[in-house]
């Protein structure tokens, strides 16, 4: 699986250990940036990310910036990212099973990396699981496409 990072300086040290995290395990790693902890912007990061998995080159992606919540807005933004927040194991294997959610977003300053890495290990691991939430992601598609005003 090709995963794609990307964090703000908030998120960056997360990242980090994310990255080592997933090398170790196999998985084909591209890294967004940024790559120290100099105070950048973070919507350009959520936007890598969500643009990688739009243009073919990642699988998921995952998006660090402090709290996970203005990278998850930015990434949001793209039509056919579906950025979900996490700070629980449970709230990112639905995200996978429930939302086909494409993007995790974490919070560098909110949880330890102990329990962002296995946030991490569940989200990628997990399937949708299709059926009744098939219809309910078309139907987010729909808002995105402007079909219900
Ligand atoms: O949602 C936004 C993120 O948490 C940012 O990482 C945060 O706002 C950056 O704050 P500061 O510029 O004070 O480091």
């Amino acid at each position: 699986m090709r995963v794609v990072l990307g964090a703000d300086h908030g998120g960056y040290e997360l990242k980090e250990a994310i990255r080592a995290h997933l090398e170790s395990q196999g998985y084909e790693v591209r890294d967004e940036g940024t790559h120290s902890n100099e105070s950048v912007d973070y919507p350009l990061y959520g936007f890598a990310v969500g643009n990688a998995i739009l243009k073919g080159e990642a699988d998921l992606g995952i998006a660090c910036c402090g709290t996970g919540q203005g990278i998850s807005m930015a990434a949001n933004k793209l039509p056919g990212i579906r950025s979900a927040v996490c700070t629980d194991t449970f709230s990112a294997r639905m995200a996978r099973e429930h939302n086909n959610a494409n993007v995790l977003a974490l919070g560098g300053r909110v949880i330890g990396i102990g329990l962002a890495l296995d946030i991490v290990d569940i989200f990628l691991k997990t399937e949708f699981s299709g059926g009744r939430h098939a219809r309910r992601i078309n139907l987010i598609t729909d808002i995105e496409l402007g079909k219900r005003v």
